[in-house]
């Protein structure tokens, strides 16, 4: 299987875990979007009922209003049962990094919302430690150079996101993404703590202690995983 087809397996077995009667967090990606897209065949043939999902970002929301699932704010709920999302890479002591699509701050704040996080992913996204895939920040455009000083001064690497013009690349909240680019995370914990101090940073891509279960894509089949 390509890729992609293990993408799409993953997406669809994920759909079992999800009951009628539930608050859906749905993640971002190539990933979740074949997740979304088995929602909503099973949404449209009664085989699940009465969900209400809450997007992580404004391509999942229209992929989904598009399929007919019922849709709501972080704000309007007052508790997601389920999270579905993507990851950009996971460590054998299941930690994660995600953000490669910028979309990692709404996804923390519906992650960290969520009772459940299962995260699909094909094999390839499986390591040993996390770093080789570069960890994504949002920082804030205020001041944005002292804080990218500030991560180069801690040799982290930053980099700034570009779009294919050369220009910075905007998030949801039209904050810029910083990647850092230093190969490999001997710490997660330690680096996740001193991200979360750094004032002009938004949100980094650590998730950290947060996935429940991981569905992974092989060429024989998905494999579900109980993490924590
Ligand atoms: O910002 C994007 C998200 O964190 C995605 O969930 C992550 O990048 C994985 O995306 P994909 O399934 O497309 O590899």
């Amino acid at each position: 299987m390509n890729q992609d087809e293990l993408k799409k397996a993953v997406g669809i077995k994920s759909v079992d875990f999800i009951q009628s009667n539930s608050v859906v967090g749905l993640g971002t990606g190539s990933t979740v979007y074949y997740m979304i897209e088995e929602l909503g065949k099973r949404y449209q043939n009664g085989e699940i009922k009465n969900i209400v999902g809450v997007a992580t970002s404004s391509r999942s929301q229209k992929q989904a209003e598009s399929l007919g699932i019922p849709m709501k704010d972080l704000n309007e709920v007052d508790h997601i049962d389920l999270t579905i999302d993507g990851a950009d890479q996971i460590d054998k002591n299941f930690q994660g990094i995600k953000g490669g699509g910028a979309a990692h701050l709404l996804e923390k704040m519906v992650a960290t919302n969520s009772h459940k996080n299962i995260w699909i992913v094909d094999q390839s996204k499986l390591a040993n430690e996390l770093g080789s895939f570069p960890l994504p920040s949002e920082v804030i455009p205020f001041g944005c150079e002292k804080t990218f000083a500030d991560l180069e001064a801690e040799n982290l690497q930053p980099e700034f996101r570009l779009d294919e013009n050369g220009k910075r690349v905007l998030t949801h909240n039209k904050n810029y993404v910083i990647d850092l680019k230093m190969g490999s995370i001997k710490h997660p914990h330690l680096l996740a703590d001193w991200l979360d101090h750094q004032v002009g940073i938004v949100a980094h891509g650590l998730f950290l202690d947060l996935v429940n279960t991981i569905v992974v894509g092989y060429d024989d089949g998905p494999k579900v995983i109980e993490c924590r």
